[in-house]
């Protein structure tokens, strides 16, 4: 059987004929030359977070306070990655965060089919986020048969919100994650310092403008009138949700249905009473709220009053290592996030295959030296504090 850590061996036999690897093997030369190829206002609203970025790198630091225990005479010949998530098969508990501006990140504009194309390759479930280049009916076709899943931002216009969601089924999304840690856009000082703020300026809007009650809403065609557009936009887009709003949240699908941004266990517990599927525990990576928790902290908590409903996790995810750890700690299915838009700057959708078949393979080696051959052999006890 085939594993995630041939990729390896495909290397360095490359390497006998003189081939060796065009994109970066180590994270911080991948992200140093993402920071060449892209224009700085998209590099700096992909890079950038909330406040001073502490609690962004905080997501990154809280993996180095835990160390993974290795095991010998086990013997881990072949390791076994795949997970069920909602009766489906996955090949790797991993899978794409939704990135709203993904789609500037590649050069044609079409970031989002060129993830989406990346996920068919590698069998790893994207979650295509509401702001798209495209708009959702085109990214599902380009996923092939690995699952995606749908990223809502509840607008305050419910009809609207009920649009996205049907649209979302109708095109085969397989589930829909709702995102409550963005109604308002946290205080980002570089994109602040070059007053930038992709959205406004009309990016990644298609989901909007190709929406039939969206378009009700605007006096003129989106074409022409973009300013009047993107300022219907803007009115509509956040929707500050209450506990009260979760049974009409519920009410839109009979899909899996996620919330993301939970990192209180309290939270997560009345979100599962209040009929959600899984939970997504998650700090939006540092770009919301600063001074916040990394979100890793939180993750074990999480799992515990998630008791047994699926936990997905993100945020400050930078290698395979890094992702056995949040399996340790319980997660389900651990997301990528900023690495794939830096694989995706450099060389498309094979930029972003390099990314998750690097985080594989190391991932899969790391089970097999340390001697973990399952993710059921992954618990808490696989992991020590590091002092
Ligand atoms: C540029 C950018 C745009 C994002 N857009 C969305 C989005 O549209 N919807 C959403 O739920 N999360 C969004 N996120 C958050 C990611 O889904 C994820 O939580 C975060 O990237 C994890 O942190 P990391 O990239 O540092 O690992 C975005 C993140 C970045 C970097
Ligand atoms: O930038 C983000 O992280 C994000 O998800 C977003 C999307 C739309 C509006 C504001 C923030």
């Amino acid at each position: 059987m085939p594993s995630f850590g041939d990729f390896q061996n495909e290397i360095y036999l490359g390497g006998l004929t003189g081939r060796v690897p065009s994109l970066p093997m180590a994270y911080a030369e991948l992200e140093a030359r993402a920071a060449q190829a892209l224009p700085p206002s998209v590099l700096s609203y992909v890079a950038g977070g909330a406040g001073d970025e502490r609690t962004q790198r905080g997501n990154v630091e809280a993996f180095e306070r835990h160390g993974l225990m290795p095991r010998m005479f086990v013997g881990a010949k072949e390791r076994d990655l795949s997970v069920d998530l909602f009766g489906m098969r996955l090949p790797a508990p991993l899978f794409l965060a939704p990135i709203g501006v993904i789609g500037l990140c590649a050069q044609d504009g079409h970031g989002d089919l060129a993830t989406a194309r990346a996920a068919a390759r590698t069998g790893v479930p994207m979650v295509a986020s509401t702001l798209s280049a495209d708009p959702l009916e085109q990214v599902v076709p380009e996923l092939g048969d690995t699952p995606g899943f749908f990223q809502l931002y509840t607008p305050t216009d419910r009809q609207l919100a009920e649009s996205l969601v049907a649209r979302a089924e109708a095109a085969g999304f397989r589930g829909i994650v709702v995102t409550l840690d963005t109604w308002v856009t946290g205080w980002r000082p570089r994109d602040l310092s070059t007053a930038n703020f992709p959205q406004l300026r009309g990016h990644c809007l298609a989901n909007y403008t190709s929406d039939p009650v969206f378009r009700k809403l605007l006096r003129q065609d989106p074409a022409a009138d973009p300013m009047a557009t993107v300022g219907t936009w803007a009115q509509i887009f956040g929707n500050p949700l209450t506990w009260d709003d979760l049974p009409w949240l519920r009410s839109l699908t009979k899909l899996p249905l996620l919330v993301k941004g939970i990192q209180h266990p309290q939270d997560a517990r009345r979100a599962i009473d209040g009929g959600v599927d899984g939970i997504y525990c998650s700090n939006h990576g540092g770009r919301q709220a600063n001074g916040g928790l990394p979100a890793l902290d939180c993750l074990a908590d999480v799992v515990d009053a998630a008791n047994g409903v699926p936990v997905l996790f993100d945020s400050g995810v930078r290698s395979g290592s890094d992702v056995i750890k949040a399996l340790a700690l319980g997660a389900t299915a651990v997301g990528v996030g900023r690495p794939y838009a830096w694989g995706l700057s450099l060389a498309g959708a094979d930029g972003v295959v390099h990314v998750l078949r690097t985080l594989l393979a190391e991932a899969d080696l790391i089970m097999a030296v340390d001697g973990y051959p399952t993710l059921a052999d992954l618990t808490r006890e696989a992991l020590r504090p590091v002092r």
